[in-house]
């Protein structure tokens, strides 16, 4: 197993929308090459339901550590792991659809298919009538930049952070995170040192250690770039 004593680049906590993607969601490039060749763990980090992560893990070839639905789903060590009430969240949606709010993602909803607790709603939706119901049902919403996500309050990708860290012995505090918005920001409170891309939103800007010149992936490799200098020089 990785242990920290090996290090020469720090493990990495990664948010997927807007820190590995451009602004529509398109996987930037040059993920695979830079990710690839990482040699430390890497943990996703993501808004996204739970096959979105573990394919990208997949299909890079690197370790299935993922943190999936905003710290709903955890996978580490072939291990999975769920928090949050998600009938709470069904029966929140569908109490909003029939005040005559829609989830808007159209005739084959990809977004929450696979989404396992909590359910996610497109930008376009009417935002007040939805923090309306999930204030009444005790929920929360996040507006993560790619869509509003309507979840248990108090499970976030941070604590997801910190059960990934438990399962494979690792400090916390040894990772660095990168992330664009208010959903990072839990994970920049429990990671050691963390940024956020140029595009990201306030909320994260402010829980920042550093706010990156360089926004979308630009931002991400300029890190990675950095650390991968300053580990060889
Ligand atoms: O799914 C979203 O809304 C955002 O996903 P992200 O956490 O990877 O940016
Ligand atoms: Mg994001």
């Amino acid at each position: 197993m990785y242990t920290d004593a090996d290090a020469t680049v720090p493990p990495l906590v990664l948010d997927i929308d807007g820190t590995l993607t451009d602004a529509p969601g398109r996987l930037d490039p040059r993920v695979p090459v830079y990710l690839q060749s990482w040699d430390a763990p890497i943990v996703l980090a993501t808004g996204k339901s739970f096959p979105y992560p573990v394919a990208l893990c997949h299909f890079l070839g690197i370790e299935q550590t993922v943190i999936a639905e905003n710290g709903g789903v955890i996978l580490a060590d072939e291990t999975v792991s769920y928090q949050g009430d998600s009938e709470r969240a069904q029966a929140a949606a569908s109490v909003f659809e029939e005040r005559g709010g829609e989830l808007g993602w159209g005739g084959f909803d990809d977004v929450n298919k696979w989404r396992e607790t909590e359910i996610a709603v497109d930008l376009s939706a009417d935002e007040e009538l939805l923090r309306e119901v999930a204030a009444e049902f005790d929920l929360t919403v996040i507006d993560t930049g790619y869509a509003y996500h309507l979840k248990t309050p108090g499970v976030e990708k941070g604590d997801g952070l910190k059960a990934v860290c438990e399962t494979l012995e690792l400090d916390p505090d040894s990772f660095v995170a990168i992330g664009d918005s208010e959903n990072d920001v839990s994970t920049f409170a429990v990671a050691g040192r963390s940024y956020a891309v140029g595009n990201a939103d306030d909320a994260a800007q402010r829980a920042a250690d550093e706010i990156l010149e360089n926004s979308y992936f630009d931002g991400t490799a300029s890190v990675l770039d950095r650390i991968e200098s300053s580990e060889t020089s």
